[in-house]
């Protein structure tokens, strides 16, 4: 597969039978409520694209669209590390690529993967579904239709979550992308069904390959690239959007020199997602990470809460004496004083924002931790 820029692409190819997929989906009976349409396949198979065409196709009959974005590792909405439900009333213009968009609601898992630990990985997204449900089909809310774009690990224990993902939400059509190496792809069929079970709409359509110039459309993406620009896209957000800053080292810059938000250490608990860390070394653990700053409001389900996450927050230095941490978030005020809890996982900060020429990134020195001198934040 080539290893050009996935952006640099022009435009997007729509085979005769996604078209058809996406009528079918636009066109199905919104009695007793309208679809949910779930979209699986294996790896690069053009899962991201298609969903965005399918969301574009329901948008003028129904104005708005539900979408759940369950692939942590390149989410379409959200930073890498969350599973988020978005309400979508404008059609996507960029359909080769994600943007970031406001969610609704957002759960902070924490990985590029679902591997390390697929119980939390699924207890967020059965509790985004759950949201869904409640305010969506329930009569809280106009009836929205859903599409949950599903990440491409199907073979294993990827295969298993996936599995139990289709059995929770029971879809109303699940829209199967198959690939040329069969061996790759799920099986035929409404797999995640036991024999007999009455199943959804299933639609099954291939991938597609090359456009008409014979040239491969489905380009191997740049996972790690892709995550960094997402992160550096999220950060961008702490400043005004009139602010230009278009190289990394205008942000590192910016970001240096961004007064941050004063955390109270009593005021908050900190919960480490993926590993155990001693009492006595969770101030030292967190210093130059990305939390998720959340907000222990969650229902409890199966004995444990599971928070919203207002958004991500960079831990730019600690101030154990005073008990304050700082940070640096494009979240709100008003949802920041909610925020009692902060997620560590194993999201990290950029490396193109750590290592720039000329800018002494604020978040490493080794006295970050005890003395953070009032020039240091304020400048
Ligand atoms: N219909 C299309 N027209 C043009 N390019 C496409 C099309 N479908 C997919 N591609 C390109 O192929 C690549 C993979 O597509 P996409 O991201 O949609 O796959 P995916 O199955 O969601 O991948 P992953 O499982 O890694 O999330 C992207 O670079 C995308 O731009």
């Amino acid at each position: 597969m080539a290893g050009a820029s996935p952006s640099a692409r022009a435009e997007v190819i729509v085979p005769p039978d996604w078209a058809a997929a996406t009528a079918t989906a636009a066109a199905a009976s919104s009695e007793p409520a309208p679809p949910v349409v779930v979209v699986c396949g294996p790896k690069n198979a053009g899962k991201s694209t298609f969903s965005r065409l399918l969301l574009n196709s329901l948008l003028p009959r129904y104005g708005r669209v539900g979408y759940l974005d369950t692939d942590v590792g390149q989410p379409e909405f959200s930073p890498p590390g969350c599973l988020s439900f978005h309400v979508v009333d404008e059609a996507l213009t960029d359909l080769l690529n994600p943007t970031l968009r406001e969610c609704e609601r957002c759960c902070f898992f924490g990985d590029i993967s679902s591997k390390r630990d697929p119980e939390t990985y699924l207890n967020c997204l059965f509790h985004l579904y759950d949201y869904f449900v409640e305010k969506y089909r329930s009569g809280a809310s106009e009836p929205l239709p859903l599409i949950v774009n599903t990440p491409g690990w199907v073979k294993g224990a990827g295969f298993d979550m996936l599995v139990e993902m289709l059995r929770y939400i029971c879809p109303t059509i699940v829209v199967q992308i198959r690939i040329s190496a069969q061996s790759k792809n799920l099986p035929d069929g409404m797999f995640w069904l036991d024999c007999g079970q009455t199943g959804p709409n299933m639609i099954n359509i291939d991938a597609p390959f090359h456009d008409a110039l014979n040239r491969s459309l489905l380009i191997q993406k740049d996972s790690y690239g892709m995550r960094e620009r997402r992160l550096i896209e999220y950060f961008k957000q702490c400043f005004p959007s009139d602010i230009s800053l278009t190289t990394n080292k205008e942000l590192a810059y910016g970001l240096t020199s961004l007064p941050p938000y004063e955390v109270s250490i009593s005021d908050v608990m900190v919960i480490h997602l993926h590993c155990q860390v001693p009492p006595s070394e969770v101030w030292h653990s967190l210093n130059a990470t990305i939390v998720g700053l959340a907000i222990s409001c969650g229902t409890i389900e199966a004995g444990r809460s599971i928070p919203w996450c207002a958004g991500l927050g960079i831990i730019r230095g600690i101030d154990v004496q005073r008990g304050i941490l700082y940070v640096i978030t494009p979240v709100p005020l008003e949802h920041l004083q909610r925020v009692d809890l902060l997620l560590q996982g194993l999201i990290e900060i950029p490396k193109s924002l750590l290592q720039v020429r000329g800018c002494v990134s604020p978040y490493m020195p080794t006295n970050v931790l005890h003395r953070i001198s009032e020039r240091d934040i304020n400048t």
